[in-house]
């Protein structure tokens, strides 16, 4: 029987421990503390995924060596700014030979890595062949209730993601490959951002119009930058692109579109982090995107007004004002960067 080891009892570890188990996989999620380990050994993660029964194949411990020995497949399923630490202590205790899932969607706020460099710079280049990010559109909470669902494996290694897709392919739960990894990663870590927006304008009381401008907008650059990292286009316009997109800007389940409610209803970055009670990645994605925009010479102006927002008490109201009052813009122009020929498009 394969044994999964998850590092990480929050909600996404639970939701992803219940797609194995349902599939008869023994899964052992590490936990912090014990008393959250008590809770899922006792059937439901009530912290992190209140009211989903959990599968007997599940268990939670909170030492880590018992946790990662003898597992096939090691889940890292942690935010974006423990996982290098955790990372450090397990590998010593995990096999040699073992699949290494992550599926934080962040990035390195202090190197503005993305987090597969960072598991190159701990666990050496060639272990990146046995690397899968796995991200797309999903909220745990729906996939902890088998709501059908499609997200991506990304890894330099195709048979690698494959292995990835085979582990979670269900009836419920559908795994596409990508081999653009850098692509797959910046899709999921920068639509967080833009969940923060699409959140703070649905506090201020707007419309699905602005929600859409946003989205659509913070698409173009999104794109703007995956590409000036080597990303391939298409990606955005897939599973970890828009498709994640969509989901987090849209739905009540997403902790970044909460907490831009909560400051767009008035209440300051730290109290809208605390109501949320979970990670909110995007505030750490913000200060990293906008320092990747600086040092790749591209233009993101919702990001930088979110980045205003957030850090340097920009009232949301003026935010808006300032995006609504940019300069006229070539819409095509402003995704690819280029000069695009009026005459070639009509
Ligand atoms: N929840 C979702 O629907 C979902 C879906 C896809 C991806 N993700 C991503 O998965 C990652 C984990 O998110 P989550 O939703 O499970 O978060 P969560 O807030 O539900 O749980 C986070 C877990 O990490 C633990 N943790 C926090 N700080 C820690 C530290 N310093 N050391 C060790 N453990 C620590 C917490 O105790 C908790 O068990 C994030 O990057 C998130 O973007 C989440
Ligand atoms: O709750 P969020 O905002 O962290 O979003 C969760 C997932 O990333 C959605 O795919």
């Amino acid at each position: 029987m394969t044994k999964v080891a998850m590092v990480g009892a929050g909600s996404w570890a639970t939701a992803l421990a219940l797609v194995l188990a349902r599939k008869n996989m023994r899964v052992v999620l590490w936990s912090r503390r014990q008393e959250l380990a008590d809770l899922i050994n006792q059937g439901e993660n009530s912290r992190y995924l209140p009211g989903i029964t959990l599968h007997p194949g599940i268990t939670a411990e909170t030492d880590l060596e018992k946790v990662l020995f003898d597992a096939q497949v090691v889940v890292f399923a942690v935010p974006s700014h423990c996982f290098r630490d955790l990372l450090i202590k397990s590998w010593p205790l995990i096999r040699p030979d073992a699949t290494i899932i992550n599926v934080a969607k962040g990035l390195d706020e202090s190197t503005l890595l993305r987090l597969s460099q960072v598991y190159a710079e701990e666990a050496g280049e060639a272990a990146l062949d046995r690397y899968v990010v796995l991200s797309g559109p999903s909220h745990a909470e729906e996939v902890g209730r088998n709501i059908p669902t499609a997200v991506v494996a990304a890894s330099r290694n195709l048979a690698t993601a494959e292995l990835v897709q085979d582990l979670f392919m269900s009836p419920n739960f559908r795994v596409y490959t990508n081999p653009d990894v850098v692509g797959v990663e910046l899709g999921g870590a920068l639509k967080n951002i833009i969940a923060l927006g699409t959140g703070v304008a649905d506090g201020l009381g707007f419309g699905d119009n602005t929600k859409a401008a946003m989205m659509t907008r913070g698409l173009a650059e999104i794109t703007r930058l995956g590409f000036s990292m080597g990303a391939n286009l298409l990606t955005f316009a897939g599973l970890a692109g828009v498709g994640d997109l969509i989901v987090t800007c849209t739905s009540m389940h997403s902790r970044n579109r909460r907490c831009g409610i909560e400051i767009g209803k008035g209440k300051s970055l730290a109290e809208a982090v605390a109501s949320v009670q979970m990670v909110v990645e995007g505030v750490r994605t913000t200060k990293v995107a906008w320092q990747l925009a600086r040092r790749q010479g591209i233009e993101m102006p919702i990001t930088d007004q979110i980045y205003q927002v957030l850090f340097n008490n920009l009232t949301p109201r003026e935010a808006v004002l300032n995006l609504m009052s940019r300069g006229k813009k070539l819409e095509l122009e402003e995704v690819t960067g280029g000069n695009i020929s009026w005459t070639l498009h009509n």
